[in-house]
């Protein structure tokens, strides 16, 4: 399956006879390959990865090879310096397995990843600020640079720096009545370059300046109609199912060339990343130890913790 040939029934109305018909036969072959993937990926015996971590887990497809890494930090996966940090360790521990593709899931029913942990910001000194910041970083650049193939089953709400990790993926499946986005505006903070990076590979500049301006959340529905996901699935298991099938489609292409070139099309904003890094790490403490920010986080905690009693 090409992914260029990925062309719903709606634009290939659009097209000419001939390239409808094309389109309609890939199509119906994408389907037929869909299908089988998830007859396999069904049936595959699974094995669990020797990671010593606490807060993610990896089971690999032994028929697939695909890697399912889930993060499980209850109530929401707030990203925690542990949860950074075993996602980093999962990460690397798939790529040195030579698992085939990386799906990155959530063991919570409602939410993929709350973004930050607020607590770990709050009240709290400059070193753990900086420890926090540069592990966010860590845990980006692992998952934004792999050459694997990657994506993500959203089974909840991706706010921040949710949405963060799904955009380092190259691909999306979420499901319904959910929200995702970079809320960071709303807060009142900035979410600074290279934090948009997956998101402007994802969609439009403009429809990007504009959600980034706003802050906004987009619904599942909204985040499809926009293209900051590929599709919509009914479950958690149909999400790994459509993700398996994404990897699937990279079986007959040479696995160096494939991750060469995907790193080609990231290598600019990797390049930016890198001459940035320390700077915006010394940027985030500044800004996080603002007092009107941390009064700010206060607030929000307290709302956060009083809605969920309500
Ligand atoms: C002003 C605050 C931020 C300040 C940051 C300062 C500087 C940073 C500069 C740049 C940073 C940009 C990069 C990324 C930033 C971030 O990721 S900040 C985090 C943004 N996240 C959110 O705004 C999401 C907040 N959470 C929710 O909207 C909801 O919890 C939900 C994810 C939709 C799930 O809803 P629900 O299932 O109803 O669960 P509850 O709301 O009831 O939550 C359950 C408990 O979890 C606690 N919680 C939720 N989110 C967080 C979080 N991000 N950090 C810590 N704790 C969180 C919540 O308080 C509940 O706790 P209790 O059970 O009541 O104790």
């Amino acid at each position: 399956m090409k992914l260029s040939s990925r062309i719903p029934f709606r634009l290939a109305l659009k097209q000419t006879p001939e390239q409808r018909s094309s389109s309609i036969d890939t199509y119906q072959r994408t389907m037929l390959h869909s299908n089988l993937l998830r007859l396999v990926a069904r049936g595959g015996p699974k094995r669990l990865m020797s990671t010593a971590t606490k807060l993610t887990t990896v089971e690999v497809n032994d028929k697939t090879g695909i890697a399912t890494l889930t993060m499980n930090r209850p109530p929401v996966n707030s990203q925690n310096v542990q949860l950074l940090e075993d996602l980093q360790k999962s990460i690397t521990e798939i790529e040195n397995n030579k698992s085939r593709g990386l799906i990155l899931t959530s063991a919570m029913s409602n939410v993929f990843s709350a973004g930050l942990d607020i607590h770990e910001m709050y009240n709290t000194n400059e070193e753990r600020l900086r420890i926090v910041w540069t592990e966010l970083q860590n845990a980006w650049i692992a998952l934004y640079g792999s050459s694997l193939p990657t994506a993500a089953a959203i089974n909840g709400h991706a706010p921040a720096g949710g949405c963060l990790l799904a955009t380092a993926c190259e691909y999306r499946v979420m499901v319904p009545n959910c929200r995702i986005g970079l809320n960071e505006t709303q807060l009142g903070i900035i979410a600074p370059k290279w934090l948009m990076s997956g998101f402007l590979n994802v969609l439009p500049k403009r429809v990007a300046e504009r959600a980034l301006t706003q802050g906004r959340m987009f619904t599942t529905q909204e985040a499809f109609e926009v293209g900051l996901v590929d599709e919509i699935a009914n479950s958690k298991e149909e999400a790994l199912e459509k993700c398996s099938a994404f990897i699937g489609s990279f079986a007959k292409v040479n696995s160096l060339a494939r991750g060469l070139t995907k790193l080609q099309f990231r290598a600019e904003n990797i390049k930016e990343f890198e001459k940035i890094r320390e700077k915006d790490v010394a940027n985030f403490i500044a800004l996080a130890s603002r007092p009107e920010i941390q009064k700010d986080m206060g607030i929000y905690l307290e709302n956060l913790k009083k809605k969920g009693k309500k």
